[in-house]
């Protein structure tokens, strides 16, 4: 874990006179997990978006496996290896979960993403979706119409179809967010599975501190736009200043412990 894949520089984005990114420096290193985390506002949205070439930087640079990329739009970043799960936006319904996945397969070896395409389905892509679909937990959903499986696994297939484009860096917004318990636990476990497996490069946000301190290798913490510290989860745990950004939040947010 030595060489950067993301080199963020100076990162600024101003909304008139506002900075909701102000000055970020960080490298992600390779096959790292690394989360993203700040009270409300902490600008952690903007940059995410940056990065993804939703929003374009007022100032600074973002250099992906020493290319510059800086204000590229989506979908040339998205080519060049950076891939954003959006929040089952991307699943289409009608189609079973191995088809979906299919589908960004045969976009990614250069097939046509019509559905014609799928109707005479190609023996190589078709294992690979099932291998892809196995890896997350749910090939036993692979015959099922994408629309009538359950949220948790609506957000696992599009972490399948995410990781079908075989990505640098994969971004994973809120990979918890609307789950149950149980779900958070099985999603939480996947994915540090897949990190585990070394190959691939997480950038995370989350709110859930739990499922955070159990990803990531390290967390950046920002704070009103600036990054106010990065470091390991244990190092993170301890810092005076990150817990006292938090503390008037949710008190003791960070540690994932109770106030009493
Ligand atoms: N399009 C915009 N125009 C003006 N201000 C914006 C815009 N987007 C974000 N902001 C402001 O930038 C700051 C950072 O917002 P951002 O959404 O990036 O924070 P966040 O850390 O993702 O917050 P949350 O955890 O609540 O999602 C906030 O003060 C927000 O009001």
């Amino acid at each position: 874990m030595t060489s950067p894949i993301l080199t963020i520089s100076n990162l600024t984005k101003r909304f008139g006179g506002n900075a909701a990114v102000s000055n970020i420096n960080l490298d992600v290193i390779r096959k790292e997990t690394m989360a993203i985390i700040g009270p409300n506002g902490a600008g952690k949205t903007t940059f995410y978006n940056m990065v993804s070439g939703r929003m374009q930087p007022s100032e600074g640079n973002i250099t992906l496996d020493g290319k510059d990329i800086t204000g590229l739009p989506p979908h040339k970043i998205s080519k060049l290896g950076i891939s954003r799960s959006f929040q089952i936006n991307n699943i289409f319904p009608e189609m079973t979960v191995q088809e979906n996945v299919e589908v960004v397969l045969s976009a990614y070896h250069g097939h046509s993403r019509k559905l014609f395409n799928i109707a005479s389905r190609n023996a190589g892509i078709q294992q690979e979706a099932e291998e892809l679909l196995k890896r997350l937990g749910v090939d036993s959903l692979k015959d099922r119409r994408a629309e009538v499986i359950s949220y948790g696994d609506k957000r696992l297939l599009e972490i399948a179809m995410v990781l079908a484009t075989r990505p640098k860096l994969v971004l994973l917004d809120e990979p918890t967010a609307g789950m149950t318990p149980e779900e958070t636990r099985r999603t939480t476990k996947l994915i540090k599975s897949l990190a585990d497996s070394g190959d691939y490069t997480f950038l995370i946000t989350e709110h859930d501190m739990d499922v955070v301190f159990d990803l990531a290798d390290r967390i950046l913490v920002m704070h009103r736009g600036e990054k106010l510290f990065a470091g390991t989860p244990a190092e993170v745990k301890i810092h005076p200043e990150v817990r006292r950004a938090y503390l008037g939040e949710e008190e003791d947010e960070v540690t994932g412990e109770t106030s009493a």
